[in-house]
């Protein structure tokens, strides 16, 4: 067997593992979060963990959809701008105001958007069709029955399931909670992720560079990714290359940690700091048939936090989060919704890809045209080229070379 690198095995080298194994495996790591209970306000982004019966109808009365008066259809009918009716004016009705007279045959209520609907009137005139009139007003149009009001219960019915258990709370969906009257819901409370960043070579943004060096960009944007996900993410950057110093500065956060994920320090070089500190404490590390993200390493720090070490390269520690983690924190978190979705696209260009490993490379879809542009060569290293990508190409195992016009699933990313 030869690897990518023309590497030559023997038949004792294991094999790689597939990604759909190592994806089953970090998922099983992560179990679901507790429900809390949470003011609306603070939902965002959160999963809802149990269905949002409505106590009340919307609209919860029928009420006026325009500005104008509210009429007996009837009292209008035959109407035109050539042979208008003039009708006296009874009543303001302004939204809120309830203590409203019936109205009589022949007469008109002004009324406002949303006030509720006096009861004898079954239409509303828009203010536009009359001249506005507040002792009596000229109407210059007919109106159907029912024209311009909106009926109790044309939205949700009272009782009915607003919301379902799993939804991700963006704010249409708070919207509607709160306009059932919810004041708190239930949610899934957010994973909470230590992200922990390791390299002797990696100094802060900020700071001017010395030779060898290079700015540390993995942990801030692993964090990111953490709370985009909807997971609590906190940073952990500039751990030293000791494994006596790597428990040391792990040990703090585990009471309030579900998940550690790490960034470097997982190949196989001679300072291997992730891989020396969590070998034999419950982390297994293994080769995945994947690339960029080959290196990889997941299980359980001393039976307790969930660990996912992620490769050091940071577009692999991107694609890796990606493929292994994101998936994973979301259905912890009771998300229905925990793929991205994926599409069918058409390559602008060829490409090759490597036997025997699943190549995810960076690209822009345009949904107008169907079609998928390559962003960056495959390096692992090439961050300003993910930086370009709206969508990651899922080249599979047993694809090596695809011709311009190919199809290709595509992961939105955006
Ligand atoms: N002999 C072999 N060498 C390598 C192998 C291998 O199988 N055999 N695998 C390669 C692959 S693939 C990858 S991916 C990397 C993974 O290496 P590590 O996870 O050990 O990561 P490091 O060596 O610590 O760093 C790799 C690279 O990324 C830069 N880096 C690391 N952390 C950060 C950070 N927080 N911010 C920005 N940049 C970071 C680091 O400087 C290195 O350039 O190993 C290959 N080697
Ligand atoms: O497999 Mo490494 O993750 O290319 O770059």
């Amino acid at each position: 067997m030869t690897d990518d690198l023309g590497v030559s095995h023997g038949t004792g080298t294991p094999a790689l593992t597939a990604v759909a194994d190592h994806q089953s495996k970090i998922a099983a790591l992560l179990a679901p979060t507790p429900v809390v209970v949470k003011p609306l306000a603070d939902c965002l982004g959160l999963a809802l963990a149990a269905d949002l019966t409505a106590p009340i109808s919307l609209p919860p009365f029928d009420n006026s959809a325009m500005d104008g008066y509210a009429v007996r259809s009837v009292d209008l009918a035959g109407t035109t701008p050539e042979q208008p009716v003039l009708l006296p004016v009874h009543e303001d009705i302004p939204a809120g105001r309830v203590d409203v007279p019936p109205l009589q045959p022949g007469t008109a209520h002004r009324i406002m958007t949303g006030a509720q609907m006096p009861p004898g009137a079954d239409a509303v005139i828009p203010v536009e069709r009359t001249d506005g009139g507040t002792e009596q007003v000229r109407m210059f149009a007919a109106v159907q029955p029912g024209a311009h009001v909106r009926r109790a219960g044309e939205d949700v019915t009272a009782g009915a399931t607003v919301l379902a258990a799993g939804t991700t709370l963006a704010p249409s969906q708070l919207g509607v909670a709160a306009a059932v009257g919810a004041a708190e819901l239930p949610v899934h409370r957010p994973v909470r992720v230590l992200v922990l960043s390791t390299g002797s070579e990696l100094v802060a943004p900020g700071t001017t560079l010395q030779p060898g060096q290079i700015y540390e960009s993995n942990g801030l944007m692993l964090a990111a990714a953490v709370r985009e996900a909807g997971g609590e993410a906190t940073l952990l950057r500039f751990v030293p290359d000791d494994v006596e110093a790597f428990h040391a500065a792990l040990a703090p956060h585990l009471a309030d940690t579900d998940l550690l994920i790490t960034s470097g320090g997982v190949s196989a070089g001679a300072y291997e700091v992730v891989k020396d500190a969590l070998t034999g404490t419950g982390v297994e590390f293994t080769k995945v048939a994947m690339q960029p993200g080959m290196p990889q390493g997941c299980g359980r720090y001393r039976d307790g936090v969930a660990v996912v070490t992620l490769p050091g390269n940071p577009v692999s520690a991107m694609v890796s989060f990606e493929v292994f983690v994101r998936p994973a924190l979301r259905a912890a978190a009771g998300h229905l919704a925990t793929r991205r979705p994926v599409r069918q696209a058409r390559l602008t260009e060829p490409l090759s890809a490597p036997a025997g490993k699943r190549q995810y490379r960076r690209g822009r879809f345009d949904p107008a045209t169907g079609g998928v542009t390559l962003q960056g060569a495959p390096g692992s290293h090439l961050l300003a080229g993910l930086a370009r990508a709206n969508c990651l190409l899922e080249i599979p195992e047993d694809v090596t070379e695809l011709a311009t016009g190919s199809t290709v699933d595509v992961m939105l990313l955006e």
